[in-house]
Parts: C-alpha cells; sequence; structure tokens
C-alpha cells in the first residue's frame, strides 16, 4: 500500500533529477548542507536550512512539472503559455529569495 503510494513519487525525482535546472538546486542544496557542518549550525539554524532546501526543490520541481504540461500542449508561441511559465519562474524566484534571506542571516550571525 504505502510502496504503491510513495514509489511513484521517487519515479518521479528520479525524473525531476534529469532536469538540469532541478540538478542544479539539489547540487546547490548538497552546497547548503556541507556549509551547515562547517559553520557549525545550531538545531534551529538547520531547520531554517532544511526547510529552505526542501521549499526551493519543490518549487523548483513543480516549475519544471508546470513547464513540462505547457510544452505538452504547445511549443509553438502562446502569450498564455508566457503568462503561466513566468508565473510558475516567480514562484521558484520567492523560494530562492526566501532561502538567500535564511543564508545570508545564518552567515552574519557567525561571521559576527
Ligand atoms: N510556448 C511559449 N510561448 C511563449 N513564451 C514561452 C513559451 N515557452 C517559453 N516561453 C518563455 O520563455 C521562458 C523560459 O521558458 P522555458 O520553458 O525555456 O523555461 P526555462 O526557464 O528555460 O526552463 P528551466 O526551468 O528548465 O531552466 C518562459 O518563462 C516564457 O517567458
Amino acid at each position: 500500500m504505502l510502496k504503491k503510494k510513495f514509489l511513484p513519487a521517487f519515479h518521479g525525482l528520479r525524473d525531476a533529477w534529469g532536469h538540469p535546472a532541478v540538478r542544479i538546486q539539489i547540487i546547490l542544496g548538497i552546497l547548503a548542507v556541507i556549509a551547515g557542518f562547517v559553520l557549525k549550525l545550531t538545531i534551529l539554524e538547520w531547520a531554517f536550512v532544511v526547510f529552505a532546501i526542501g521549499l526551493v526543490i519543490g518549487a523548483e520541481v513543480f516549475n519544471t512539472c508546470i513547464e513540462k504540461l505547457c510544452d505538452l500542449h504547445s511549443t509553438e508561441y502562446d502569450h498564455r503559455i508566457e503568462v503561466i511559465k513566468d508565473m510558475s519562474a516567480g514562484g521558484v524566484l520567492i523560494a530562492a529569495l526566501t532561502a538567500l534571506v535564511i543564508a545570508v542571516m545564518i552567515l552574519l550571525e557567525h561571521l559576527n
């Protein structure tokens, strides 16, 4: 039952890994974890870092899905697709900026 529910999700993540944008976010997430060990983060700081990594990778996976859905509909220029894809990219930007603010706050705390 659980296997049936989760296995397709893991297949989805394997497919998502095939997309450069998702791969870059996962690699950045791994670098953030390495930096976290170097800086010896507190448990609360780790909670924010893990949250930020999950937020950005999750947003990028959804963005990739939306791009694929749009391309399934049409790869010709379509203003409606442009709006949808731009909005989806905007969602990733919000997640990335949130992660950046968290990273800067933690860095400032540790450099002081
Ligand atoms: N069919 C289309 N019609 C109009 N504009 C499009 C179309 N496809 C893409 N665009 C524009 O190009 C931008 C980039 O779209 P694309 O699908 O290439 O995403 P990408 O950002 O390159 O993908 P990735 O997240 O994989 O790097 C969109 O945000 C949109 O502005």
